[in-house]
């Protein structure tokens, strides 16, 4: 097993790492910027160590600052967390030829994954179904408008080195084709250094399903049930829950195997989510992978009674899956919601501030909060600005949707401006209720919900 861990992260869920990591008997090393001197993840660990100054770009975004951390602290692993360095390849080598465990995938799989373009290709051999569309190397706007063509308008222009929706847009019909695309590459381009593009036929009314995916070092691979992530405002996820309401077991099946097709079909090793979209004839179609621990990935370990931290740590140390795909197990429902410290009323723009009054639901087994700041604290722009994460378990959806509106109603927090009354609102929104959850459910409801 490891003897020492560095979490080259901040906020909760360096938090959250640290105690898997002390359960585990492994000794942490928390890294933090000027803003982060008093922050908990600070105290929580075994050692702590200064990296610089408090924009991420001049501390938790430098390889060399967090490589020479582990070298001084003698860290033998670096766990990346999510954000951050946690899916950059560069990091990945810099920690292998610094004889550093990075907890995580083999760089070849982060760069797989990397491209859009690159991953369906992959993903396409690997017998996983794509949506209808082209992901070629040939970007001339004859090219690109043929293909639409060929799939049928709509259709969806995605930048391949995209993100959160950035470089993305809707294409109607054939005369909007040559605006949009321009417009989508200077977006690409900006945001991504690179304007290449994939096209897609555009699905109407699409799911979010992401297949949680665990690989060992020794070919063995296992889908740890999904979750549904489909309540997105603006590409951020708000609200998730495992497992995806009314999806039948033959769908989930096929999905499972297929994220473990597409994992095993790049040498993966670690945790990984595979995402789809799931349209409303029960077909699915592989979006991308994510080669890192998601944001939401506690919905998944109330649901199956698995840390995946603890999964991570063991399969970084080169042990097996702790267990086989007949043993894994789903049991009742679980959301998630996501508390930001930003200003509904003010286009949810980032609220900073002091937390005068940070009042939690009793937490239990079937309520849990991950948050990496406690009563005091500074809110700080420095980050983002999620400050927890709340998580109910209930035997079923009802029941875990009860408590997810108990839990937001017992919530206090004074000082900062939160997203804590739209979550409310959502939660108990009479389609939300009815699990009628598409991508589009903010939109649609929009009005009903601020
Ligand atoms: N071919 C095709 N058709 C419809 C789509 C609709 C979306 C979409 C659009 C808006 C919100 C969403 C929320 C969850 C999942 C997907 C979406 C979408 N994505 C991809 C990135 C994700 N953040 C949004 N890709 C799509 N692709
Ligand atoms: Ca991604």
């Amino acid at each position: 097993m490891l003897q020492k861990l560095l979490i080259a992260n901040r906020g909760e869920i360096a938090c959250r790492i640290i105690r898997t990591a002390r359960a585990l008997g492994i000794r942490t090393v928390a890294v933090y910027s000027d803003a982060d001197r008093q922050s908990q993840h600070v105290k929580l660990a075994d050692e702590s160590i200064h990296i610089g100054p408090a924009p991420s770009a001049e501390s938790y975004l430098v390889i060399d600052k967090i490589i020479a951390a582990a070298k001084t602290t003698g860290a033998d692993a670096i766990h990346p967390g999510y954000g951050f360095l946690s899916e950059n390849e560069d990091f990945a080598d810099a920690c292998a030829s610094n004889n550093i465990i990075f907890v995580g995938p083999p760089t070849s799989a982060i760069a797989a994954m990397g491209s859009k373009s690159a991953a369906k290709a992959i993903m396409s051999d690997a017998g996983v179904p794509l949506v209808p569309g082209y992901h070629g190397t040939e970007q001339s706007e004859e090219k690109l408008l043929e293909e639409s063509r060929k799939i049928g308008f709509p259709v969806l222009l995605k930048a391949a080195y995209g993100g959160g929706g950035k470089g993305m847009r809707v294409v109607e019909s054939e005369r909007h084709f040559h605006d949009a695309l321009q417009s989508a590459k200077r977006e690409a381009q900006a945001s991504f250094s690179n304007d290449k593009m994939l096209v897609e036929k555009y699905l109407g009314n699409p799911r979010h399903v992401e297949i949680q995916v665990f690989c060992d070092e020794h070919g063995n691979g296992v889908y740890l049930a999904e979750r549904d992530c489909s309540v997105q405002r603006r590409h951020q996820k708000v609200v998730e829950e495992a497992p995806a309401p009314s999806l039948s077991t033959s769908t989930r099946t096929a999905m499972g195997e297929a994220a473990v097709r597409a994992a095993q079909a790049i040498d993966y090793v670690g945790a990984g989510t595979v995402e789809f979209l799931l349209d409303t004839d029960n077909k699915f179609y592989f979006m991308e992978m994510n080669t890192r621990l998601q944001v939401e990935h506690p919905v998944t370990e109330m649901i199956t009674g698995q840390d995946l931290v603890a999964w991570q740590l063991t399969i970084a140390s080169g042990e097996p899956l702790p267990l086989a795909q007949d043993q894994i197990e789903v049991n009742g429902h679980s959301f998630e919601a996501r508390i930001y410290a930003e200003d509904p009323a003010n286009e949810f723009l980032p609220s900073t501030g002091t937390l005068h009054v940070l009042r939690t639901p009793e937490t239990s087994s079937a309520l849990r909060i991950d948050s990496g700041v406690i009563e005091g604290d500074e809110v700080s722009a420095y980050y983002d600005p999620m400050v927890a994460k709340l998580i109910v378990w209930g035997e079923n959806r009802t029941v875990a949707l009860r408590r997810l509106i108990q839990a937001l109603n017992d919530y206090r927090i004074a000082g900062v401006r939160t997203n804590i009354d739209f979550l409310r609102r959502i939660a108990s929104h009479p389609q939300f209720q009815r699990a009628e959850l598409t991508t589009r459910f903010i939109e649609k409801y929009e009005q009903d919900l601020f």
